[in-house]
């Protein structure tokens, strides 16, 4: 049955190049065995293909990579290409249908509803959350890294835009970086822990074969906690809005009530009504998992660019100097002084391309569509490779080189460059995480010298240590040589390192 019917499937996505397909298993047998394999195997035939478009079958699901300006362009354009991947699904238990994974008017109304949400006025509120917890995080920095220890990066970067995140979106203080054994941080902890698994587990992803896994208890429990705690606190800010005890807009100036999130919400309406409970629910929690997910990511993979690259590093200090002032090293950024920070754009830019926070976007075909001229049947499931875009030395000359300066000397085209996405369905946060990466990133660099794990893996010719990108035969060779310390790439819904992203800092006063 399911043969016959992918037949036509199959028919039509033979046009396209790719790997021998087997019966019944497809490709899955060639995707290796661990999340670092896929992706590697994903760069390889990326390479084997002509690095253009190529399908790929797991078992009876097709699906087509898509590195190709025309497709990006056709699909990130679209109105009606806007289905989610299968696999977001995994996220629905947690998050329900919020901005990131509804489809259809939902997403289209709740979209136009969110959008005033970041606005310039209400980022300014959450900038001094973002300022705050940042001064915490150095002081937290301080003991964690006292006595030239090496530690992981990444896990301490978890706590911290955790902190940010639950304080703009719903006004409340977790402080995940003093209380990291409570039993809620454990559970947003072992939340994107278990999206990660079962992203890479072809049984435990089929939501009836998971019920039978010896982990389900525990994660319907987290998945429990998780709404528990969301929902209360919904409530309660609905309570302190009805008492008028809570900042309903921004001009809430005089009281000096800070405007969440939830807020802008609550404030809201959908065809002419209030959201429902449901509905505050998914967004609060939609904007909660996109929201410290992938800045955790960016800021851990920033971080270690600058222990690796010295020289970048020094350049960055420099224009910290020039901006906030000798004396003014140890105070918070404002709003301007951060959009003053030209390097450190251009700094963040080049880590974007080279470490994606989100490596692949999906998206579901639910009807045929014609791309730069092929049939791309109902069915298939495209996986944008935001990831390889970065590694195509056509658009990026020497793309393993890091570079900040290569964004002011050449512009990439619309959409040879888009870590946030592009078109309606890009990044409703894009500049939020802009803000809070730059306000963290330069306290850092203005309180430490963020060094390597070991003084000789610093970079000396300005190459990154990923080999992910070269060419198979090179990648092997390459591979020879690689540390311990250096990062091993997986990719689940964001870019991680799987074994820790491991440094040292060296306090500057
Ligand atoms: C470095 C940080 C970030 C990166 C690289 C990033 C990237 C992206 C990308 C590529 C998408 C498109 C996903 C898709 O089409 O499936 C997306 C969507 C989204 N992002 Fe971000 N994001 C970041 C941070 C944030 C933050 C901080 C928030 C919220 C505070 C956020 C909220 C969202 C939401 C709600 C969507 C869904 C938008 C829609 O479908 O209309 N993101 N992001």
């Amino acid at each position: 049955h399911l043969e016959l019917k992918s037949l036509r499937r199959r028919r039509i996505l033979n046009q396209f190049k790719g790997p021998k397909v087997l019966p019944i298993v497809g490709n899955a047998h060639q995707l290796g065995k661990t999340p670092p394999e896929i992706i590697e195997q994903m760069f390889d035939w990326w390479h084997q293909h002509g690095r253009g478009n190529f399908r790929y079958w797991i078992g009876y699901y097709p699906n087509l990579m898509v590195t190709s300006n025309k497709y990006f362009e056709f699909i990130l354009s679209s109105q009606t290409l806007i289905t989610k991947a299968e696999v977001y699904k995994l996220t629905h238990p947690w998050l329900g249908l919020g901005l990131l994974t509804s489809t259809g008017s939902k997403w289209f109304k709740h979209r136009k509803m969110i959008t005033p949400s970041f606005h310039f006025n209400v980022l300014q509120d959450f900038h001094e959350v973002m300022n705050e917890k940042s001064t915490q995080f150095i002081s937290h920095l301080k003991q964690v890294a006292a006595g030239d220890s090496i530690f992981d990066f990444q896990e301490q970067a978890h706590y911290l835009t955790l902190d940010i995140i639950c304080d703009t979106a719903m006004g409340v203080t977790i402080n995940a970086m003093e209380n990291r054994d409570s039993e809620l941080v454990h559970a947003f902890k072992d939340m994107c822990y278990n999206i990660k698994v079962r992203t890479f587990s072809s049984w435990k992803r089929n939501e009836t074969l998971y019920r039978f896994a010896s982990d389900y208890p525990a994660y319907l429990k987290t998945v429990k906690m998780l709404q528990d705690f969301t929902h209360d606190v919904i409530e309660q800010r609905l309570k302190a809005h009805k008492e008028g005890t809570a900042a309903t807009s921004q001009s809430d100036e005089f009281s000096r009530k800070k405007l969440v999130f939830l807020d802008t919400l609550l404030a809201a309406t959908v065809d002419g009504r209030p959201l429902t409970s449901q509905e505050l629910y998914e967004e609060v929690s939609t904007f909660i998992f996109a929201g410290h997910d992938t800045t955790t990511s960016a800021i851990s993979f920033a971080v270690y660019l600058l222990s690796r690259h010295q020289d970048e590093q020094r350049k960055l200090y420099e224009e910290q100097r020039e901006v906030m002032g000798d004396s003014g090293l140890s105070r918070e950024a404002t709003f301007q002084e951060i959009s003053q920070m030209k390097y450190l754009d251009l700094f963040i830019k080049e880590a974007q391309r080279i470490y994606p926070s989100v490596p692949f976007v999906g998206r579901y075909t639910e009807k045929d569509y014609v791309i730069d001229g092929d049939l791309v049947p109902k069915g298939t499931t495209l996986h944008m490779g935001l990831m390889m875009l970065g590694y195509d030395d056509r658009v990026f000359k020497e793309p393993h080189k890091f570079r900040p300066e290569r964004f002011e000397e050449q512009k990439p085209g619309p959409f040879e460059y888009v870590p946030f996405s592009a078109g309606p369905r890009n990044c409703i946060g894009q500049k939020f995480a802009l803000l809070e990466i730059k306000t963290v990133v330069s306290k850092i660099i203005r309180h430490f010298q963020v060094l390597p794990a070991l003084d000789e893996l610093e970079s000396k010719d300005g190459y990154i240590s990923t080999t992910l990108g070269y060419r198979p035969e090179e990648k092997k060779k390459r591979d020879l040589q690689r540390h311990k310390y250096d990062p091993i790439l997986l990719a689940a819904m964001s870019l991680k390192s799987e074994n820790g992203i491991y440094l040292r800092l060296k306090k500057r006063f």
